[in-house]
Parts: structure tokens; sequence; C-alpha cells
């Protein structure tokens, strides 16, 4: 057991390498204050190859959910397995999050430095990624002066340069035009095939209806509703709906 503060207790414990589960999440509560939790009871589960998608409206309780299982909020009560054979994730956050001096490239070679890359692995997929997502053009430019796709962008790339057992994906889609958004998720779907597991939050249910295998509906702190479309739509009481129709009777 991990304690990380007073009010913190987060376990996390090894996943053995013959599982196929890479994302174990048990919140039984978490928020920023002691005494003022704003998520409970949620747990769910993230197997080899799974995109599971974290949905809900705004200030439900996606983002604090995401930090709770990064292990970024004090006051929680949660255990969390992270992680296949290779104990790694890629957590790619909704607001880009860069160092001023350092150029695209170097941002690139550090994470793969953090990661323990090797560096002939490194170029030649760090090279593709700069192709895939159209940035070779900007490779020395620093990320201060790219617009807020392009940032993003980076973003993406840092994580799939990793290759890890599970993605966690904040809110992807804002921002990235129609290219990038087939870009990112073709590059999504060869990880998947790898065997990669991802959970991605989202409020652009059109799309995450197409792509993702299981939802979780968080509404008021809670979940609302889990499982397949099928499952959502028989819980919201909608046979044929929407994502979106189902969301609006579910939150
Ligand atoms: N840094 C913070 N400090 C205090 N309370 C916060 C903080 N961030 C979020 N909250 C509160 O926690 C609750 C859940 O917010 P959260 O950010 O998890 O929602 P969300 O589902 O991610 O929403 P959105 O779709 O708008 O991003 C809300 O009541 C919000 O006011």
């Amino acid at each position: 057991m991990e304690e990380i503060g007073a009010a913190q207790v987060r376990e996390t414990k090894d996943i053995t390498e013959t599982d196929d589960i890479v994302l174990d999440v048990d919140i039984v509560e978490a928020g920023y204050e002691a005494g003022d939790p704003r998520i409970f009871d949620i747990s769910f589960q993230v197997r080899r190859g799974q995109l599971l998608g974290l949905i809900g409206p705004n200030g439900a309780g996606k983002s604090t959910t995401i930090k709770t299982l990064l292990g970024l909020l004090k006051h929680a009560k949660s255990k969390v397995e992270i992680g296949g054979a290779n104990k790694s994730y890629a957590y790619v956050p909704e607001q880009p999050v860069f160092y001023e001096d350092l150029t695209l490239w170097e941002h690139l070679d550090l994470a793969a430095a953090a990661y323990g890359l090797e560096y002939g692995q490194f170029q030649e997929t760090a090279e593709r990624l700069l192709k895939q997502f159209g940035m070779e053009p900007v490779r020395n430019d620093l990320p201060a002066g790219f617009s807020k796709g392009m940032k993003q962008k980076m973003m993406l790339m840092l994580g799939f340069l990793v290759q890890p057992d599970i993605y966690i994906v904040d809110e992807p889609f804002i921002g990235l035009d129609p290219r990038a958004t087939k870009d990112f998720l073709r590059l999504l779907e060869a990880e998947r095939v790898r065997g990669a597991g991802v959970l991605m939050s989202t409020h652009v249910l059109d799309t995450a209806e197409k792509i993702c295998d299981d939802f979780v509906l968080i509404s008021g702190g809670k979940i609302a509703a889990t499982g397949t479309l099928e499952d959502i739509r028989a819980q919201a009481g909608l046979p044929e709906a929407s994502l979106f129709d189902c969301f609006d009777e579910l939150a």
C-alpha cells in the first residue's frame, strides 16, 4: 500500500503477465479537499485491445477519476492496478504540458530517454510519427509557437512513442482537424491490435459511439451506466437510440 498524504489510501499491485487486464480501477471516493469527495464508487477495468470510453456531462467527475487513477489526488480512497507485463502507461492530458525551451524533437528525445527506449528504435518511431502527424516541418521548432491542434498532436506523439500497455487519453478530439483525427484513430487502432488498452474520456459522442467497445457513463460523481452500446441502450430504455440520446436520458 502506498500512502500519499493523510487522507489518501491508494494501493497499487502487480498484474501478472498472463492477465489480460491492463487497468483495474476501484475508487471508493476521491476529491480535492479533505471531507469533500467529488466522486464515489467508481470501478471499471480495461483489457488488452479494449477501448473504453469515459463519458459524462461537464463537472460529472471524468477528470477527477483520471487524476485519481494516476495517483494525483491527495484525498482519495482507491485501489488501482495499472499496466500489464511492462507496467507502462501513457497519459495524454487534455491541456498540453511542455517545456518552453525544448523543440518538438527534443521533447520526443527526452520522453524516449525517460522511458529507456533504445536510440535506434526511438529514431525510427519518432520519424514515423512526425510523418504520420504531418509535423516534420516543425520538428526543430518550440511548441510555444504551435497552434492548439499542433500542441495536441505533440502530446499524442509523446504517448505513441512509448508504446505502453495502456493509454489514458483525456479528450483527444477537441482541437484536432478531421485529417489529424483520422490519423490519430488509425494509430490508436494499430496499438489496440498490438495489445494496448485505451481509456478515453470524451464529449465527442458520435465518434465515441463508432470507436469504443464499452462505456462508463459518469453523472454527479457516480457511475450512471456501463457496458456496450447495447447495454447502455437497455439501461436507458431506448433500444436503437444513439449514444447521445442515451446519454441525455441517463445523465
Ligand atoms: N481542481 C479542483 N479543485 C476543486 N474542485 C474541483 C477541481 N477540479 C474539479 N473539481 C470539482 O470536481 C467535480 C468533478 O469535476 P471534473 O473536472 O472531474 O468533471 P469532468 O467530468 O471532467 O468535467 P468536464 O467535462 O467539464 O471536463 C466538479 O464538482 C468540479 O467542480
